[in-house]
């Protein structure tokens, strides 16, 4: 099977997970690719499974082993990276990756994989209601907000460079939009 790669990115509370999350229950062949990060785990999430969870000491290992594929600095001091491994064991597996990583990680995968890979940028309706959702979420201080919604104002600017940008103003509609584009790149129903 061909090598391909579907990569999600967003700012920061843009619905990004959530329609990644829904993508992985009704479509098999996609696998969720698990991210090394040395952020610390939020209640309920699973080493492993939601993320490699490392020490900076790990990470820095891994950079020098040439493991990534791609790793950015991303919020607040914390590496986060694509591993090859991780990426070759989902082939092995004849799925295909589904990355959720941060505007710039998605770029330069991009750069690497070409047309092997499909890259959509989820846009929030607006800067108001992102920060509503990343207020609502309740998994982040308001310092974090901050930071993220800075960020946001930046990344909304290369929204462009992708292969495609969906609006998540209605959570079921731009899933729907997600889902049809995935099927088309793959060329499945
Ligand atoms: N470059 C890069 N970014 C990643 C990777 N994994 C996750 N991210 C991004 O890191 C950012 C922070 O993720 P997280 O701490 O889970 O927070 P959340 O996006 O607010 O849920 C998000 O934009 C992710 O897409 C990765 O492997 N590489
Ligand atoms: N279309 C939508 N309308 C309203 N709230 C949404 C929508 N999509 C996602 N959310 C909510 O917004 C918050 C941020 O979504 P999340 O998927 O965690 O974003 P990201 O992974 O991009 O940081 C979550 O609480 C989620 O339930």
């Amino acid at each position: 099977m061909e090598k391909k790669i579907i990569i999600i990115t967003a700012p920061s509370g843009a619905g990004k997970t959530t329609i990644v999350k829904k993508l992985l229950a009704n479509m098999p062949v996609l696998a969720f690719s698990i991210s090394a990060a040395t952020r610390t785990a939020r209640a309920g999430e699973v080493n492993g499974k939601d993320y490699y969870f490392m020490t900076t000491e790990e990470f820095h290992a891994k950079i020098d082993e040439n493991a990534f594929a791609e790793y950015e600095m991303v919020y607040a001091g914390k590496y986060y990276g694509t591993l090859k491994s991780e990426l070759e064991r989902i082939w092995a597996d004849t799925r295909i990756p589904m990355v959720d990583i941060d505007v710039k990680g998605a770029l330069s995968i991009k750069e690497h994989y070409h047309d092997k890979a499909l890259t959509i940028f989820i846009q929030p309706p607006s800067i108001d209601a992102l920060r509503a959702r990343l207020s609502d979420r309740g998994t982040e201080t308001q310092a974090s907000i901050d930071e993220r919604l800075a960020k946001a104002q930046y990344e909304l600017s290369f929204a462009h460079e992708f292969d495609k940008i969906v609006v998540n103003d209605e959570l079921e509609r731009a899933y729907e939009e997600v889902k049809t584009l995935v099927q088309d790149f793959l060329n499945i129903k």
